[in-house]
């Protein structure tokens, strides 16, 4: 059995949400079952970009990631596309027995029972902006299936008032998940640089607004590999 994977890149530092900060590997699967609309990985989404996949089994990817990491028990991120489309259970299972931590970013439309064999599972449904809606029956599968992960978590995509809007009602859904916002991103371009005053300012907008309407549930955060790196790839 073989997985597609766009990339395996690292040891970097987790760039979003809970585990910001975290040295990680990143396993970043091929294949997507969303189109959103700006999505700041489509060459692991856009089947263009299929030829660029590469199949691989289980102790081939573990090869590269204790290659990467030097043998030093570290976090793996499997992120994509959508990492829950394609079988990872071997791969945690190998790693966990070898004391690595998992964390898994998705959206939450496909559930596996391997989400509850992770360390971080992240969920992360799509605002309007994004052109996707949500299946809130699989969102929930998704959480039933990741109750027994180390930790649960929903990180939400800004990018306006009617995401910012959505996001308390995508809370009000799950309201015991741990809840992250990020500003969006409007420049995914990996050729073209990003414009950080642009996005400070849409992490002040998103601050105030937060602020403002007291709403002090979700810790609010930027995309720190955007921050220092911009939209290159495999950081
Ligand atoms: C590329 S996705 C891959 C995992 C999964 N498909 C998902 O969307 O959760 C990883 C994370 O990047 C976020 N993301 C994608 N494009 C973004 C953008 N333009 N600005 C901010 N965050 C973005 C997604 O919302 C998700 O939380
Ligand atoms: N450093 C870094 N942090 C990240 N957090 C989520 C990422 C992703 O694309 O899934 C990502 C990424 O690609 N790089
Ligand atoms: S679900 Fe994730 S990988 Fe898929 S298109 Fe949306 S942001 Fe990109
Ligand atoms: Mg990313």
């Amino acid at each position: 059995m073989t997985l597609r994977i766009a990339e395996i890149f690292g040891p970097t530092i987790q760039g979003e949400g809970a585990l910001i900060g975290e040295p990680t590997v990143f396993v970043r699967a091929g294949g997507c079952d969303y189109r959103c609309s700006w999505c700041d990985s489509l060459h692991a989404v856009d089947s263009a970009y299929r030829h660029t996949w590469t199949p691989m089994s289980d102790a081939e990817i573990w090869d590269e990631v204790l290659r990467l990491s030097g043998g030093q028990a570290l976090t793996v991120s499997l992120s994509g596309g959508n990492p829950a489309i394609q079988d990872f259970a071997p791969l945690i299972a190998r790693g966990r027995a070898a004391g690595y931590r998992f964390a898994c970013e998705t959206q939450g439309s496909v559930s596996r029972p391997w989400f509850g064999d992770l360390d971080t599972l992240v969920l992360s449904p799509k605002p309007p902006s994004s052109g996707e809606s949500v299946d809130w029956a699989a969102f929930a599968a998704c959480v039933k299936a990741g109750q027994t992960a180390r930790q649960m978590v929903m990180k939400i995509v800004i990018f306006d008032e009617a995401d910012y809007d959505w996001a308390k009602d995508a809370h009000a859904r799950h309201p015991d998940l741990p809840l992250y916002l990020q500003p969006g991103n409007p420049d995914v371009d990996p050729e073209s640089p990003v414009d950080p005053q642009d996005l400070a300012d849409r992490l002040e907008w998103l601050t105030e607004r937060a602020m403002t309407d007291g709403w002090f549930t979700p810790r609010i955060l930027p995309q720190l590999h955007v921050l220092i790196w911009g939209n290159k790839r495999g950081v």
